[in-house]
């Protein structure tokens, strides 16, 4: 019988001796590369957590401890010895385990959001609520060397620097990358504490001299921590946690489960925040993962993907580099994945990879404008959220000619609810002056992403879906700047937004076999409204928009807000994202189940028509049916 098998909670671990845990480690292992690479996941990050977790797990009391995953994506070790080992195998699964921690899942997880940094700021509020209530509860988080180059994570040390008695151990699981290598000071400051030669080769003669330490409480490992940084201060830089008055462990072999269990357990018995550093090796354990210098395994994606959207952005952005050199280009630790990495390759003066740090990245954006560039921000759609702020004020307040190129926009699935990016256009619709386009496939994105570029005067900003481009729609006219795809009658008027205009086409073909005669135009620029589609609306009975967006704030709502200024007569009904957090599933799963569909969408037309057939529909001008 495999260790793991008899694994059902963290109890079961404290009881392992010593050899029974090296082959837990082992089998770990090697159930994460069989069932990651069926079913896609974090697998890099993962295989470096295997030591982190089995030590808080043998060295806390969860969950009458807290323990904390930044971001969540390397908490899949966490699952596995918290008794989810028989289903691991639906990881990422409709119906199956989230990616991330999840509480229904499990009583072990509490923190759901993989929006990165959060992780500190959420342990600095269960530590307070602990000690206000008199509870002597330990919290751990996990937060990695990427994540803490997010601006949130250091106003919650600030914070907790100021605690002395705050139950909080942080654990820097250090790998030096992210989704990149992590990149900025801090990156640097890291790798000063854990590769100083001089202070290695000291420790390892400690090390060998004084063989491992057997634990012998605090008192002995406080004299062996004394003489380790005794020598790290003589031999390396200060180091900045300390200097913000935080206790420092480390840095510890994150893959050395005994020497991390006495680091936690001495760490556990200081009585205040304490911070362990932990250098790991992304991957470890599992060679093409050590060795994946693009981060291809960070997030394991089906082999020869077709041509994505995210290819014909990268391929375009690097002409447009060609010819405009004032354009530059800024990431927030996602080189590769938003396809930056050719336009780096070409221009690597004009790439600017700020960690992950999407706040700064926007304002840092206006400032590149302000001094007379045009920055191009490549984000995915989500995590544009936090940055709404700069956006509103720091960009578009000063008419900031910023471009956002916004990946991953719509509902993505496999990810969770954090990961769908369905709030962009609700927020960008607020931002006064901003221009929004909503490319339906790939030579729409060329043609959008050359007419944003060229906007010096506003910000513009692009919105694509994740995965494979769809194929070209061709336009059979064009009204101003709308793109009209059909025209067989004036029943129907049919807004396509975007990665939905393929699906408005859907709906239409069936409205058709109905009767009925349908007209449908994408409008290309979604935001501001264009005064063109208003007019065209007006000779419709019945006005429809698709979109991949939440409802509320919709690109619909534009258009009903227009219609109903411009004095449209015609009924309203807009079919969106609702207002809900959606569950992981495929993409294609989760647009069936909320009835984003053509045929879901046909059918509920047809019920609106024919029950109104041959009166005049009683809605106001841009009224909302659904
Ligand atoms: C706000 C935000 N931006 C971007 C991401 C995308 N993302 C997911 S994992 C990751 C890298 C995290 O690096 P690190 O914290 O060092 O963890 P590691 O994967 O190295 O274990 C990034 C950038 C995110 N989850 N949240
Ligand atoms: C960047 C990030 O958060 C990923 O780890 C997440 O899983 C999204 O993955 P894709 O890059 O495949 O959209
Ligand atoms: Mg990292």
């Amino acid at each position: 019988m495999r260790v793991l098998e008899t694994v059902e909670g963290p109890e079961d671990l404290k009881k392992l001796t010593d050899q029974q845990l090296t082959d837990l480690a082992t089998e770990i292992r090697d159930v994460l590369v069989e069932t990651v690479t069926r079913t896609g996941g974090h697998l890099g990050p993962n295989l470096g957590m295997v030591e982190i977790t089995l030590a808080m797990h043998r060295v806390f009391d969860s969950p009458r401890d807290r323990l904390v995953f930044d971001i969540g994506h390397q908490a899949y070790v966490h699952k596995l010895v918290t008794g989810r080992a028989r289903s691991f195998g639906t990881l990422r699964q409709e119906g199956g385990l989230s990616g991330y921690p999840s509480q229904a899942e499990s009583e072990h997880d509490i923190v759901e959001n993989c929006h990165a940094s959060t992780a500190l700021s959420y342990a600095d509020g269960l530590a307070k609520a602990y000690r206000l209530r008199g509870e002597n509860r330990h919290v751990v988080a996990v937060i990695g060397d990427g994540a803490l180059t997010g601006g949130m994570a250091w106003e919650a040390l600030n914070n907790i620097a100021a605690a002395k008695d705050l139950n909080l151990v942080i654990i820097v699981n250090d790998n030096g990358r992210s989704y990149s290598p992590t990149v900025g000071g801090l990156a640097t400051h890291l790798t000063s504490l854990r590769t100083n030669p001089r202070y290695e080769k000291i420790l390892d003669l400690i090390k060998k001299n004084l063989g491992r330490t057997p634990y012998v409480g605090p008192p002995m490992y406080e004299v062996l921590h004394g003489v380790k940084k005794g020598l790290k201060d003589m031999l390396a830089p200060q180091g900045m946690f300390e200097d913000l008055g935080l206790k420092y462990v480390g840095p510890v072999d994150g893959h050395d489960r005994n020497a991390l269990e006495d680091a936690l357990r001495n760490a556990k018995s200081f009585g205040g925040p304490v911070i362990v550093h932990a250098v790991t090796k992304k991957g470890f354990g599992y060679p093409a993962a050590e060795q994946d210098e693009e981060d291809n395994l960070h997030q394991v994606r089906p082999l020869n993907k077709p041509r994505g959207w995210t290819d014909v952005f990268s391929d375009e952005l690097v002409k447009i580099g060609h010819r405009r050199p004032d354009v530059v280009a800024i990431t927030a630790a996602m080189l590769h994945p938003t396809g930056l990495a050719p336009f780096a390759e070409e221009f690597p003066d004009r790439t600017f990879d700020v960690g992950i740090a999407e706040q700064h990245a926007v304002t840092s954006a206006a400032g590149l404008a302000l001094g007379g560039l045009h920055p191009v921000v490549c984000l995915y759609s989500t995590f544009l959220n936090r940055a709404f702020d700069q956006v509103l004020l720091d960009v578009a307040l000063h008419k900031c000619g910023v471009t956002f190129v916004l990946d991953r926009a719509g509902v993505t699935g496999d990810d969770g609810p954090t990961h769908n990016g369905v709030y962009d256009m609700s927020l960008l619709q607020l931002v006064p002056g901003l221009r929004l386009a909503a490319p339906r496939d790939g030579k729409r994105l060329q043609e959008l992403l050359d007419e944003a570029v060229d906007v010096d005067d506003v910000p513009t900003a692009l919105r694509f879906a994740k995965g494979e481009v769809f194929p070209d729609i061709e336009a059979i006219d064009r009204v101003g700047d709308i793109d009209v795809l059909k025209r067989s009658g004036n029943d129907v008027l049919l807004v396509g937004i975007g990665s939905m205009v393929a699906t408005a086409m859907d709906v239409a073909q069936r409205l058709e076999a109905h009767g009925y005669g349908v007209t449908v135009v994408d409008p290309r620029w979604v935001k501001p409204v264009n005064p063109k589609l208003v007019e065209l609306a007006s000779g419709f009975k019945l006005v429809v928009s698709i979109e991949d967006n939440g409802r509320s704030g919709s690109c619909g709502d534009l258009i009903a807000q227009a219609l109903r200024d411009g004095g449209v007569q015609a009924p309203f009904r807009d079919f969106a994202v609702p207002q809900v957090f959606l569950d992981h599933a495929k993409r294609a799963a989760v647009l069936q189940e909320i009835g984003l569909t053509g045929q879901e969408v046909a059918r509920e037309i047809t019920e609106q028509l024919t029950q109104h057939a041959g009166h005049a529909f009683n809605e106001p001008a841009g009224g909302r049916n659904a």
